[in-house]
């Protein structure tokens, strides 16, 4: 039998086949918008598919190899051959630093499921047979494929704001300085500062960046949408960076990815290094992305308020929408830590609003039962209900329609029909959580994040981005952490606690 391996293979017991699942149903597949640039140089530069036979004795070497390549992160010497490594610059005051030797690796999966039926299990075969999957261990190297007197470095954020930007920008800076870099600009406003004449660099130093991380925001600005790979890297090359840091979600790291392959095909060497963020949380494979965790918290207010206020409402009940285009991961663990919501709802998973087992009905039960109630949805939950308006934001990515407000008027609807009051209050934070500054656990992971990226420009890796992977820092090629967008898994221990958490019933 034969099976395809892609970014994830899940076995599902199906007349013994196995199903290839490159994304889950629903989910957010990201295509390259230039393909034309992509040259794929580097053996494990795209996401494929390849076939292993379960009835060959090897099969379980021959997925591990094609894991390796898949993983296998793109080098300087892979297109320049002859690039030549010098020893380290990175040095600390107070003693010399310990490197990473570039065979170090961090295990990607570390629950061994034993059977397809285990919650939440990915199983590769049906006797869910455990396989090693191994990524490169991040961090500095003792030998450099850079001069720094010869260094020109760029920072760019791009799309959505998100906490821990500035954080994350100013240990890029720190430590570029610390390997000896004293070209270090911002590229204002995300990739439109590349082609928009009337946007000047931003000279970039330690004293520059020294307090920018007490206030939320960029300091370069963000934006979405502009100039084409193509006269990203025409502008690369008139202001001579050879080390470009980006900081973004999937489109920018989509972005990323293609500046990585023009600069190789025009033989340029650069080094193309990605800091995932998005308060989504929605990257593949990683722990967490910066801001998640700052996001998390900070909607802690916003369903507090929401609580007291349904709380102190005779029959109140209180809505919070948080942010999540795809993925709910903010309003599952946002609930899970208030302890004071309901009802949660995400985009993954299916609810009815009205009709026996919808959400309405449920409402009703809480009001006559508890006498109040909280609901935290997700942005992206509910759009079947709304009008599809097929607009998309610059960067192409759907504008949706405010579930928010749908909810609140429909709530008030059903219990004037019902000839049960209520009083709804609707809460829309989402703005306010993206705009603060991280808290202290995103603020460490940012910092070494930060740092990681310019270790891993230095040790001459490019197209690659820097994760948090069961609590160790590794580096992974681009195309596999934005193969999709990474989403609940209804299956999950994590949306069953939730579910626990809450009380919720099914609303289908
Ligand atoms: N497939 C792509 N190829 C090249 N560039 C892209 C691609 N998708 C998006 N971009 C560019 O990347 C930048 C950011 O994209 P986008 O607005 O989708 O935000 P994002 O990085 O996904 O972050 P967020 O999580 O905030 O949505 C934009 O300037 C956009 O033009
Ligand atoms: O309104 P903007 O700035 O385009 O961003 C909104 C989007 O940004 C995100 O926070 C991702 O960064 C999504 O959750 C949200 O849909
Ligand atoms: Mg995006």
């Amino acid at each position: 039998m034969d099976v395809l391996i892609s970014s994830t293979a899940i076995f599902t017991p199906l007349k013994n086949s196995v199903l290839v699942r490159p994304a889950p149903p629903g989910s957010l597949i990201l295509k390259p918008r230039f393909p034309e640039n992509s040259v794929g140089f580097h053996r494990g530069a795209a996401v494929r598919a390849t076939a292993i036979d379960l009835s060959d004795p090897e099969w379980k070497l021959k997925y591990q190899r094609d894991f390796e390549e898949r993983f296998s992160i793109p080098h300087i010497t892979d297109a320049f051959p002859d690039a030549k490594a010098i020893p380290s610059t990175f040095c600390l005051k107070m003693r010399s630093p310990s490197y990473i030797n570039n065979k170090d690796r961090v295990l990607l999966k570390v629950i061994n499921y034993s059977s397809p039926a285990s919650a939440g299990a990915v199983c590769i075969d049906p006797g869910c047979t455990w396989i090693e999957q191994w990524v490169q261990r991040a961090g500095p190297r003792e030998k450099i494929y850079f001069r720094p007197e010869e260094v020109k470095a760029a920072i760019v954020t791009c799309g959505g704001l998100c906490p821990g930007l500035n954080d994350v920008i100013r240990h890029i800076v720190i430590t570029l300085e610390i390997y000896g870099v004293k070209n270090v600009v911002g590229i204002p406003f995300g990739y439109r500062g590349f082609s928009d004449k009337n946007l000047p660099e931003i000279p970039l130093s330690r004293k520059v960046v020294q307090n920018i991380h007490l206030s939320g925001g960029s300091l370069l600005g963000v934006s979405r949408g502009g100039p084409t790979v193509m006269e990203i890297v025409d502008s690369m090359e008139s202001r001579g960076i050879n080390m470009l840091f980006v900081l973004g979600g999937n489109g920018t790291h989509a972005g990323a990815n293609a500046i990585h392959n023009e600069c190789i095909k025009r033989r340029m060497k650069v080094a193309v290094v990605g800091v995932p963020k998005t308060i989504d949380n929605d990257i593949l494979h990683m722990d967490k992305t910066f801001g998640f965790d700052t996001a998390v918290e900070e909607a802690q207010r916003a369903i507090n308020s929401a609580y007291i206020e349904a709380h102190s409402a005779y029959h109140g009940i209180g809505v919070v929408k948080l942010m999540g285009r795809s993925s709910g991961f903010i309003a599952m663990q946002a609930s899970l830590a208030s302890g004071q919501v309901d009802i949660c709802l995400i985009p993954e998973v299916p609810f009815n609003l009205h009709g026996p087992d919808g959400v309405l009905k449920h409402l009703k039960y809480l009001i006559e039962n508890k006498g109040s109630a909280v609901i935290c949805v997700a942005e992206g939950a509910g759009q079947s209900f709304l009008e599809n308006t097929n607009a998309k934001d610059a960067s192409g990515n759907k504008v949706l329609g405010d579930i928010g407000v749908h909810i609140q008027q429909e709530t008030k609807k059903y219990f004037k029909e019902v000839g049960v009051s209520a009083d709804v209050k609707y809460i829309d934070p989402t703005y306010m959580i993206r705009a603060v500054r991280a808290n202290a656990s995103d603020g460490i992971l940012c910092t070494v994040l930060g740092q990681n990226a310019v270790h891993g420009a230095f040790a001459g890796y490019s197209g690659i981005t820097v994760g948090i992977i069961n609590n160790h820092y590794a580096y992974l090629p681009i195309p596999e952490v934005i193969a999709y967008a990474k989403s609940v898994d209804p299956n999950s221990r994590m949306w069953h606690r939730c579910l626990t958490s809450t009380g919720q019933p099914d609303f289908l």
